[in-house]
C-alpha cells in the first residue's frame, strides 16, 4: 500500500510552554490519528529560536514513528510554505489582573504578518486554528491579510472552553464527560463568553431537567447555571493564572489536539464549539470571528442552524458579540483589519 504524504504542519511559538505541551502530543500521532506522518516547521522569534531548537532535539530523541521531518524557522513566508496545517500559538500570555483583551495591543501585530504568509505560500487546503490571544480577534486579523484563503479556514480556539464546560457540568449531573453532548460556548473567548447547556443532553436526557433534579427544582437548577457554571467556565483562565501562576499550558494544548482531530476527523457524539468566521448566523455580524456550535463535516466546520435562543441566551450572546465588534474596531482604528 502507498504511504500516505505527510501533513505539514506549522507550529509558531513553538519555543514556549503551549509549544512543548503540544508538540509530542502531534508527534505521537494524537491528532491526526496513528496512520498519518507529519512533517513539523517550529516558528519562533529570536528570543525563543533556542527553546524551539531544544524541543526540536528532544523530538528527535523520543522516535516517534510517524514524525517525518522536524525544522525550525525565525522567517514566517519560509515556515508557512506548503503548510496543510497552521497552529497560530506564539504570542504573549497575559498574567495576573489582565483581560485577555489586554493583550490586543501587544500580541495584534503578530498575526496580520502571518495571515500573508500563509495566503503567500501554504498548501490549497491550509486550516488555521489562532491560540494566541485574545485568540478571536487575532484570527479576525489573519484572516483579513490572506484574501487568497477562504474564511471558512480561519477558526480560534474556544474548545478549552468548551472542554472546561464539560469537566464542570459532568460531576453535576452524575454523568461521565463522555455522555455529555450538544453544549454551546457561545462568543468571545473571554469572560463575556456563554456556556449554555439549554440544549445538552446527559445520557440521552435533558441537561436541563437532570440538574433541576439533582439540585431541587428549575430555580436551584438555574441559579447553579448563572451564578456558579457559566463565571466559572468563563473565568477559568484566570482562575488558573491564580493558582499556577501563569496561564494554561497543558489544558489548552489538549484543546488543540481535539479541535483540530475533530475538523479533520469529523465530529462524532453531537456537536462541538469552535470560533469560526461568522456567515450571519444566530444574528452574529458576518465576518466576526465568534464561537459557535459546530459539526464538521467533510473536513469542513458547519455553524449547527435552527437552535431556539431565549432571551437570557440572546443577551449573553449579544454581550459577548458586541465585545467582539468592540475589539474589530479597535484593531481598524491601529489599521490592522
Ligand atoms: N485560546 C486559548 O484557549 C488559550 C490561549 N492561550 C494563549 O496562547 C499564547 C501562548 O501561550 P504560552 O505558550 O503559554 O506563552 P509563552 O510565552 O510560553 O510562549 C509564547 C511563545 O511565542 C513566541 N512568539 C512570540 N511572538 C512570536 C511570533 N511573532 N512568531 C512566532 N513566535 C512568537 C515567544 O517567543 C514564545 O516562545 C498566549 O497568547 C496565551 O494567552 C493560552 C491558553 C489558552
Ligand atoms: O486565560 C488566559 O489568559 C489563557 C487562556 O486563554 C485560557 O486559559 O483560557
Amino acid at each position: 500500500m502507498a504511504a500516505k504524504k505527510p501533513i505539514t504542519i506549522t507550529i509558531t511559538g513553538a519555543g514556549g510552554q503551549i509549544g512543548y505541551a503540544l508538540l509530542f502530543r502531534i508527534a505521537s500521532g494524537a491528532m491526526l490519528g496513528p496512520d498519518t506522518q507529519v512533517r513539523l516547521n517550529l516558528l519562533e522569534i529570536p528570543q525563543g529560536l533556542r527553546g524551539a531548537e531544544g524541543a526540536a532535539l528532544e523530538l528527535h530523541d523520543s522516535a516517534f514513528p510517524l514524525l517525518s521531518h522536524v525544522e525550525v524557522y525565525d522567517d514566517p513566508t519560509a515556515a508557512f510554505r506548503g503548510t496543510n496545517l497552521a497552529l497560530l500559538v506564539g504570542a504573549r500570555p497575559r498574567t495576573a489582573g489582565m483581560e485577555r483583551g489586554d493583550l490586543l495591543a501587544a500580541n495584534a501585530g503578530i498575526f496580520g504578518p502571518q495571515g500573508e504568509a500563509i495566503n503567500a505560500g501554504a498548501a490549497d487546503d491550509v486550516r488555521v486554528v489562532v491560540v494566541g490571544n485574545p485568540a478571536n480577534t487575532n484570527a479576525l486579523i489573519a484572516a483579513a491579510h490572506a484574501p487568497d484563503v477562504p474564511a471558512d479556514r480561519f477558526t480560534a480556539l474556544t474548545r478549552l472552553d468548551h472542554n472546561r464546560a464539560l469537566a464542570q457540568l459532568a460531576p453535576t449531573v452524575g454523568t461521565p464527560v463522555s455522555d455529555i453532548r450538544d453544549l454551546t460556548i457561545w462568543g468571545n473567548h473571554s469572560a463575556t463568553q456563554f456556556p449554555d447547556v439549554a440544549h445538552a443532553t446527559a445520557g440521552g436526557q435533558s441537561v436541563a431537567a437532570l440538574l433541576a433534579y439533582r439540585l431541587g427544582g428549575p430555580d436551584a437548577a438555574r441559579e447553579w447555571l448563572v451564578d456558579h457554571f457559566i463565571p466559572r467556565v468563563a473565568k477559568r483562565g484566570a482562575e488558573i493564572i491564580e493558582v499556577r501562576g501563569s496561564s494554561s499550558v497543558a489544558s489548552a494544548a489538549s484543546a488543540t489536539i481535539d479541535h483540530v482531530h475533530d475538523w479533520v476527523l469529523g465530529t462524532s457524539n453531537g456537536w462541538t464549539s469552535a470560533a469560526v468566521v461568522s456567515d450571519g448566523s444566530y444574528g452574529v455580524p458576518e465576518g466576526l470571528v465568534s464561537s459557535f456550535p459546530v459539526e464538521s463535516v467533510d473536513g469542513a466546520w458547519r455553524i449547527v442552524q435552527g437552535l431556539e435562543l431565549d432571551a437570557f441566551a440572546r443577551h449573553r450572546i449579544d454581550v459577548s458579540v458586541a465585545e467582539l465588534q468592540d475589539e474589530r474596531d479597535a484593531v481598524r482604528a491601529l489599521g490592522l483589519v
